[in-house]
């Protein structure tokens, strides 16, 4: 599905009740297939953003469109960085759980966890309790929760950033090829520009005070694979030029703490 995001803003009211401006004329599509990174120091808005395009904060201004959908609500999976794992739900009944909630049967329902937690590489954990399960583990099925509902967008917010850096990198890849599987237009959110060049159809970079498109840069290397000795200095163009544009923003909010 494509999705347009047209002339977005918002503005909060900080604890003296002055407006802050964390977004400000935001422009860009996720189009069908494509996975969409949005990438940016702390606190310039992208948060913000991807609950806006969720549909899970009002934008102040601009709306976000999508197509096809006639006015139907368009089916959201979302992965956070902290594991929303039902504690009292196994695996399997985590996975479910939005398929229950939207009304499928059970023979769907089992077809479709079966489906994704083997997509995930869980299987075997099915009767595993969320604190049974590695960290990884946990957002192993966070994600296949979200794709079980085939959703038309899949959002993700940080989902590796509680990770650590060797279980991240596993993650990053097996992200891929799930994605390689379902082909979803995905929104993802990352401060880590590694990643961002790594996953990304489009890396859109954003600025602080206010959020605004600094640049959207397309990473034009082939999707799987890119960590590969042939494309080294390509992808280290590309995190650089990603870096040098977002150096500055990121020494002003290491100021502010
Ligand atoms: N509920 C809120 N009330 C007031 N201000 C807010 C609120 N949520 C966010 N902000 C402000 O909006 C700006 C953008 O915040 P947001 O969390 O979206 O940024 P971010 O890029 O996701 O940051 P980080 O990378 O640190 O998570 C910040 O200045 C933040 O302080």
């Amino acid at each position: 599905m494509r999705i347009v995001i047209e002339e977005v803003g918002k503005t909060f009211l900080d604890s003296k009740k002055r407006e802050v401006t964390a977004l400000q004329n935001i422009n860009f599509s996720i189009e069908e297939q494509e996975f969409v990174v949005l990438v940016g120091p702390s606190g310039c808005g992208k948060s913000t953003l991807l609950n806006i395009v969720g549909g899970l904060m009002s934008p102040t201004n601009g709306s976000v469109y999508f197509e096809g959908t006639q006015g139907k609500k368009p089916n959201l999976g979302i992965v956070f960085q902290e594991i929303a794992l039902f504690p009292w739900r196994t695996v399997y009944e985590n996975v479910i759980f939005g398929l229950e909630e939207n009304g499928a049967s059970k023979q769907e329902q089992q077809e479709k966890g079966r489906h994704y937690i083997e997509m995930v590489g869980l299987q075997g954990f099915e009767n595993a309790y969320p604190k049974q399960l590695s960290g990884g583990m946990r957002q192993r099925a966070g994600i296949a929760r979200a794709l079980a509902i085939e959703p038309d967008l899949l959002l993700m917010d940080e989902p590796f950033s509680a990770l650590d850096a060797q279980t991240r990198t596993l993650m990053q890849e097996e992200l891929l090829t799930i994605w390689n599987r379902t082909r979803l237009s995905t929104l993802y959110v990352t401060h880590n520009i590694q990643e961002a060049v790594y996953l990304a159809d489009r890396v859109i970079v954003l600025s602080r005070h206010p959020g605004q498109i600094k640049s959207i840069i397309q990473i034009d290397l082939p999707k799987m694979g890119r960590d590969q000795e042939e494309y080294r200095s390509r992808f280290e163009q590309y995190a650089d030029q990603i870096w040098q544009l977002i150096r500055h923003d990121a020494q002003e909010a290491l100021k502010e703490g």
